[in-house]
C-alpha cells in the first residue's frame, strides 16, 4: 500500500431539517509492505480504520487515493482474479451456507474455486485433521457453537491454497481451548505454506503467539509499524522486578533507576524502565537485603497499546 487513502462522504443530520455532507477519511494515507510469508497484526481502536482496510485489499472498496497491489494484483481493477488468490474470514460473519452440512459448504466452495480433486482431498483432510472437523462435516452450519463454526470458516477460506489470508477477528467470542487451537493451526498453516497472513484482532494475545511484526493504525493512520518487543519499548512500558526476601521488611530504597511500588508480606514490585537492564538492580538489591528469589515481569502490552492510543496522530512513528 502506497499512501492509500480512503474518504467516506456522509449526511449528517443538523438541527431539525438540514442535512449536512460531512467527509469521514477512514484510512489516511497509509504505507506499507507485506514480504511474502509474513505473518502481521494489524490493530488499533473500534473506528480506526481496520476493516476499511481490509475491504481495500480484497477489492470489496475502492480506494480514494493512492495505490495497492496484492500479489501484484490492483484488487479493486481484478477483483475475481484476486479473489482466487486470497482467503477472508471476517469473524463476526460465516462464509458458509447456514442451512448446509459442513462438508457440503466445502463442496461449493470445491466448485466456486475450481479447486483440482487431489489438491482438494489432501487441503480438506489437512484443515479436519489439524482443527478436529470430522464429528462436524454432517451438521448443519446453524447447529454448530461459534468455536466449531469459526474453524469451519478458516478451513473454508483455505480449501483454494490462497497465498494471502486476512483474518478479521478470527478469534472473537471463542473460549480459551478453541483459541489455542486456531492459533496454533495459524502457525502450522504459514509455516507448511508460507501463507501471508494479515491479521486483525483486539485480543493482544493473539498476536503476541502469532505475529513478530505488528502495525498499529488510529485515525486511519499507521502509527506504530515494527516487531512487537519494539512495540513495548516504544510505548515506554514499564517491566516490573518482583523480589521475595528472607521476611517482612520496609520497602526497598536506594536501587538507582527502579522504585518500589508495592510490598505484601516479604514479597517487594520494584519498577523500573522497559529498556534498561535488570542485572544490576537485582545485584544492588541482593547486596543489601536478604534475597530469596526474583522475577521480572515483562510491561503489560494492553498498557503500552492504550498508552499509543491516547498519543493520537503522530505516535511514535
Ligand atoms: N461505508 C461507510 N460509510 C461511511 N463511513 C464509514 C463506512 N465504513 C466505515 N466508515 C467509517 O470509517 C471509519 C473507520 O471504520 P472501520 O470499520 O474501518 O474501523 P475499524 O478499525 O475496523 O473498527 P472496529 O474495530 O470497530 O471494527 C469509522 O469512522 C467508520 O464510521
Amino acid at each position: 500500500m502506497d499512501g492509500v487513502e480512503k474518504v467516506f462522504s456522509v449526511r449528517r443530520k443538523e438541527g431539525r431539517l438540514r442535512r449536512v455532507r460531512h467527509e469521514v477519511r477512514a484510512v489516511d494515507g497509509i504505507t506499507f509492505r507485506v514480504p511474502r510469508g509474513e505473518m502481521v497484526g494489524y490493530i488499533g481502536p473500534n473506528g480506526a480504520g481496520k476493516s476499511t482496510t481490509i475491504k481495500m485489499l480484497t477489492g470489496i472498496l475502492v480506494p480514494s487515493g493512492g495505490r495497492l497491489r496484492v500479489a501484484g494484483i490492483d484488487p479493486a481493477r481484478e477483483r475475481t482474479r484476486l479473489a482466487r488468490r486470497i482467503g477472508v474470514v471476517f469473524g463476526q460473519r460465516t462464509t458458509l451456507w447456514w442451512d448446509l452440512p459442513l462438508k457440503d459448504s466445502y463442496e461449493l466452495v470445491r466448485r466456486m474455486y475450481r479447486v483440482p480433486d487431489a489438491r482438494y482431498r489432501d487441503n480438506l483432510a489437512r484443515c479436519v485433521e489439524l482443527l478436529d472437523l470430522a464429528p462436524l462435516l454432517d451438521v448443519p452450519v446453524r447447529q454448530l457453537s461459534l468455536g466449531q463454526r469459526m474453524r469451519g470458516d478458516i478451513a473454508a477460506a483455505l480449501l483454494h491454497d490462497p497465498e494471502v489470508l486476512y483474518l478479521d477477528e478470527p478469534t472473537i467470542g471463542l473460549d480459551v481451548v478453541s483459541k489455542a487451537k486456531v492459533r496454533e493451526f495459524l502457525r502450522e498453516v504459514n509455516a507448511e505454506r508460507g501463507t501471508t497472513v494479515l491479521l486483525t484482532t483486539h485480543d493482544l494475545t493473539d498476536i503476541e503467539q502469532l505475529c513478530r511484526r505488528v502495525m498499529v493504525i488510529d485515525h486511519g493512520r499507521l502509527v506504530y509499524d515494527g516487531r512487537l518487543d519494539g512495540l513495548r519499548a516504544a510505548g515506554e512500558g514499564e517491566r516490573t522486578l518482583v523480589v521475595d526476601l528472607a521476611r517482612e521488611l520496609p520497602p526497598i530504597e536506594g536501587v538507582p533507576g527502579a522504585r518500589t511500588v508495592k510490598v505484601a508480606g516479604p514479597r517487594q514490585w520494584l519498577v523500573f524502565p522497559a529498556g534498561q537492564s535488570a542485572a544490576p538492580l537485582v545485584a544492588a538489591v541482593a547486596e543489601r537485603y536478604p534475597l530469596v528469589d526474583l522475577s521480572v515481569r515483562e510491561p503489560d502490552i494492553e498498557d503500552v497499546i492504550a498508552k499509543l492510543y491516547a498519543g493520537g496522530r503522530g505516535g511514535v512513528m
